[in-house]
């Protein structure tokens, strides 16, 4: 029989490889799931299996209210907030949850993440706010999370870590690289002195240039 979603699968299963090769996470820590457009299924990976190890068939499909449509894995302990987050955002294709160092240094100071370089103004939109406390995989927490994003591309979660979100899942990765990389810079800068926030009109303009200019188009 032939497997929903095949290459879709793939992705996911090579997106939790570069989790790791980036060095977002240890061992079975965090996930990553997508939300087909054509279909509206999500796949998500499944709960505690290390992401070398992981084929296209044990990623689970689930419908929007978290029914198992096909895989025989337990999906992601964080499931129901994947799903509370593709609920409030219709643009939202790509999720993904790490506790990637640097950027979950600032989620258990709950102190959020302003934009102190063109970088993160580019790639991670604005400054990162912290979503208050709640238990993983509570109600309350996809709620504080969905009352913090507005339209960012990430967002801390207080004494836990990030959630990173795109277009799709490749753009959610993209933005959880470059907040672990703006996140370093902010800490080891911080240590040695006070950061310059960048004005709100510069962080418009690197965003827009990296919307409407950078790169191949
Ligand atoms: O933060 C948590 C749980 O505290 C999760 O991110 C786990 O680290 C990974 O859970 P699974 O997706 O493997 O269930």
């Amino acid at each position: 029989m032939q497997m929903m979603l095949e290459q879709f699968r793939k992705q996911i299963v090579e997106i939790g490889i570069q989790l790791k090769e980036y060095k977002l996470i240890s061992l079975t820590g965090g996930n990553v799931s997508g939300r087909d457009e054509e279909t509206g299924l999500i796949a998500i990976t499944p709960s505690g299996m290390e992401y070398e190890k992981l084929k296209p068939e044990d990623v689970v499909i689930v419908n929007i209210d978290g029914d198992i449509i096909e895989g025989n894995r337990k999906p992601s302990s964080d499931l129901i907030t994947h799903l509370q987050i593709y609920k409030a955002r219709k643009d939202i294709n790509g999720i993904i949850h790490t506790h990637s160092t640097y950027a979950s240094c600032f989620a258990v100071l709950n102190e959020s993440i302003p934009v102190v370089s063109t970088t993160m103004a580019n790639e991670v939109g604005g400054e990162v706010p912290v979503a208050k406390y709640a238990p993983v995989a509570s109600e309350e927490l996809g709620i504080s999370i969905i009352e913090n994003i507005g339209d960012q591309k990430a967002v801390l979660l207080q004494n836990h870590g990030v959630f990173t979100f795109g277009k799709d899942p490749h753009h959610a990765l993209v933005a959880a690289v470059m907040l672990e990389d703006a996140s370093k810079v902010y800490y080891l800068a911080k240590a040695i002195g006070e950061p310059i926030r960048l004005p709100e009109e510069e962080i418009k303009r690197a965003n827009d240039l990296f919307k409407n200019v950078y790169g191949q188009r």
